[in-house]
């Protein structure tokens, strides 16, 4: 290993953190300078008095040729939106082009390592799941750019239309939220931001909140690429320092063993030199030649326990060097254990604790292909909680929460081992019934409305009762995961146009 190209990578590491940090800091800028930014304060931010110049006018103007003079505002505006979304995008790009570019450097440290002469064993799964791929935070990053459109152009839409765009794209972001995996300050944020789209009234602040959002991703895209790089940066020196070590011990086994030869060869020789002597008739010649030869072999046999001294020590520093590896086992498996943990965590829904949408995506995957193979009947049936709002609205978001706790516990315990449940956003769960018949699936179905209805609520010491509106289908032949998402949800449809409360089968 190289340790000056190490440094020289790592340094490269650092800087494109640092621009990295650069791009943060102009998109918050350009947020700042931008006509649009995410104030609370609608009054003094164009685009909220815009939308209150129009509701006035529709207020006291039906007219709609009064509306002219508002049409000049109406261009300005829609122009500066579009040159500040234009910025963000190239921000964007430029954010995804230094990303990528991390993402190489990270890579070639990481085949540096693979590479490396001497590297416990232990490391290579980590290695492995220490190769870039970001492509989950990507998409997500693009996602939330299209989401902040939409929320600048709710600000421009008709009324009619308007609502359900709204209440969409929260659910929407919502869902989008739950779907990070961030730890610490930036989790707590984005738990905040979640709350505050639950509750909002004011289509004028979802810009703002947007922005926030992916401020608070980049922060905290960040703040995992800092870790990763830290944690291998330490990898790399312990590596580095083993390696001194090792080349060190190496060497000097090389020359233990070369000097044990040479006084091997050495004390051969002073034997060899007696027998020749032995046979000689002069005894006192015999003995100056054997003294000569036994003072020679005993400045071998001194030189001997001074190797003998240097090979303890160099025992010594194995032995060290031994702890090193294990320190440096323990620490890679922790980070694998971190890894594996925040892994887990992509798949579980952080309010209920149940899987989440992307959970739901992969075993949905696998139950299809399971599906496609054997053609045991499969179920996918959709559970929205009715008029969820209004326990909200009543009793409060927390509330709400420990509503939504409680139901997917519910749920969970209501099906077989072998069935699947997810939150599939807001108050809506998914399941999966696989190996059913089809002439018994009413049955869980039907025991799992009446669970949900039978939990003992009891919010602020009032006793409420819950129910649930089911759309159920099973997959057929030529079906799609999509084309039976899509029954499942006219089935639900349906179920909520009946008055609720009851199962709909497609
Ligand atoms: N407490 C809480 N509320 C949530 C959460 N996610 C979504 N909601 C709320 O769920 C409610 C869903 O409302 P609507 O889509 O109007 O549906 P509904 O009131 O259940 O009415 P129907 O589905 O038509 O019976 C909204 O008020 C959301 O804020 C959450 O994580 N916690």
């Amino acid at each position: 290993m190289d340790n000056i190209d190490d440094n020289l990578m790592l340094k490269e590491l650092t800087s494109v953190i640092d621009r990295l940090e650069d791009i943060l800091s102009s998109l918050q800028q350009q947020e700042q300078q931008s006509p649009t930014s995410a104030s609370c304060d609608t009054d003094s931010e164009p685009t909220g008095r815009f939308i209150s110049h129009w509701q006035k006018l529709l207020v006291e103007q039906p007219d709609s040729t009064s509306f002219e003079p508002a049409m000049p505002v109406t261009a300005r505006l829609s122009i500066e939106l579009e040159q500040q979304l234009a910025r963000l995008r190239q921000g964007c790009i430029r954010l995804y082009c230094a990303q990528q570019l991390t993402g190489k450097k990270l890579q070639q440290a990481v085949t540096l390592l693979q590479q490396s002469a001497f590297r416990p064993s232990q490391t290579d799964t980590l290695l492995a799941e220490l190769e870039p791929n970001n492509e989950g935070h990507d998409k997500k990053m693009w996602l939330l750019l299209d989401y902040y459109q939409s929320a600048l152009s709710l600000c421009t839409e008709q009324h009619n239309q308007h609502q359900a765009h709204y209440h969409e794209l929260c659910s929407r972001l919502q869902q989008l939220i739950e779907e990070f995996n961030f730890s610490g300050e930036v989790a707590t944020d984005l738990v905040k931001i979640r709350r505050q789209l639950s509750q909002l009234a004011d289509a004028s602040l979802m810009p703002g909140i947007c922005l926030r959002l992916i401020e608070r991703t980049i922060e905290g895209c960040r703040f995992e690429r800092k870790n990763s790089t830290l944690f291998l940066s330490k990898l790399h020196g312990n590596l580095g320092e083993m390696q001194h070590h090792f080349a060190i011990s190496l060497s000097e086994g090389q020359a233990l063993f070369d000097a044990r030869t040479h006084h091997g060869h050495h004390i051969a020789s002073e034997l060899r030199a007696i027998g020749e002597h032995l046979s000689s008739q002069d005894s006192e010649h015999l003995k100056e030649e054997i003294e000569l030869r036994m003072r020679g072999i005993n400045h071998i046999l001194v030189q001997h326990e001074r190797l003998q001294d240097r090979e303890q020590s160099l025992l010594k520093r194995m032995g060290e060097m031994d702890q090193q590896i294990q320190s440096l086992k323990s620490d890679t498996e922790h980070f694998k254990q971190q890894l594996n943990a925040q892994n887990d965590k992509l798949f579980i829904d952080s309010l209920t604790q149940i899987h989440n949408r992307a959970g739901m995506d992969e075993r949905l995957e696998v139950e299809y292909r399971r599906w496609l193979r054997y053609q045991s009947p499969l179920c996918i049936a959709l559970i929205d909680i009715d008029y969820f709002k209004a326990i909200n609205d009543k009793y409060g978001h927390q509330a709400g929460d420990k509503a939504l706790c409680l139901i997917a516990k519910t749920v969970q315990q209501s099906l077989r081992d072998s069935d699947f449940v997810a939150r599939f956003g807001g108050e809506e769960f998914i399941i999966l019934l696989s190996n059913i018949s089809p002439e018994h699936l009413n049955t869980p179905l039907e025991k799992l409305r009446e669970q949900i209805k039978n939990i003992p609520f009891r919010f602020k010491a009032e006793r409420v009762t819950i129910t649930a509106s089911i759309g159920a289908t099973l997959f057929r032949q030529g079906d799609s995961i999509t084309s039976a998402l899509e029954r499942a949800d006219q089935a639900l449809y349906r179920a909520k146009h009946a008055e609720r409360d009851q199962i709909v089968m497609d």
